[in-house]
């Protein structure tokens, strides 16, 4: 065997092993948004991906002991705002214990279809009910139908990679 930097996993899975792993999966930076009866919440999230186009459907994990959870369970709209490269302070803000407000006030926002606060320069946005929640483990995995869609063409986007913040440049037509 190579004396790379490879570590079998050969019984078993320990939590941080698979954070580690998990590290190196590139992801879209989200703020995922919500308001209505349970109050306005919104927080960053990696965890998001397209589930079906026929109904245009994506999903959310979220894990259940955050504090916009709540907020989330009782609302049932969301709405996913995709960030661009620059957003990263912003998603800071999202990501740990700020109050909400304080969160809000950094940005601005507007609503469409579900009531949801949508990001005026998001790189897309999408405005959904949620359709289902499916709960694994410390998360609930939110089914989320788009009622509505913002789409720039302009910016660059957001990974998040190895813990941290990366741009996804556009690359000139060929
Ligand atoms: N899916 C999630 O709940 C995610 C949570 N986070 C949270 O953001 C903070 C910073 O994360 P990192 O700097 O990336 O370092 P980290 O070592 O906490 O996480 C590394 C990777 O593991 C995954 N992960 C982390 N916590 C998880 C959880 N509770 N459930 C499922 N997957 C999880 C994510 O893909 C994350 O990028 C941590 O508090 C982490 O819990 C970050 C990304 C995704
Ligand atoms: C880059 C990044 C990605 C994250 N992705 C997720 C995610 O997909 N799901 C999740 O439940 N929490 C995720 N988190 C953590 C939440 O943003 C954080 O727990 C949330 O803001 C709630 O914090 P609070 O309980 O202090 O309000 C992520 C954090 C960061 C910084």
């Amino acid at each position: 065997m190579s004396s790379s930097a490879f570590v079998p996993a050969l019984s078993g899975v320990e939590k941080q092993d698979f954070r580690n792993a998990m590290s190196r999966l590139g992801a879209a930076v989200n703020i995922v948004t919500t308001d209505g009866p349970g109050g306005r919440a919104g927080f960053t999230a990696s965890a998001v991906c397209s589930v079906t186009d026929a109904p245009p459907t994506l999903l959310v994990c979220v894990n259940r002991s955050a504090s916009v959870w709540p907020a989330f369970s009782q609302n049932q709209v969301l709405c996913v705002n995709t960030l661009a490269a620059g957003h990263e302070a912003l998603s800071n803000l999202f990501g740990g214990k700020t109050p909400m407000e304080t969160r809000f006030l950094a940005a601005g926002w507007h609503t469409l279809a579900t009531g949801a606060p949508i990001l005026d320069d998001a790189v897309a946005s999408f405005d959904c009910r949620i359709s289902r929640t499916v709960s694994v483990g410390t998360h609930d995995i939110l089914f989320c139908e788009a009622q509505a869609l913002v789409c720039s063409a302009q910016g660059s986007g957001l990974i998040w990679f190895d813990r941290g913040y990366h741009h996804l440049l556009r690359q000139a037509a060929s």
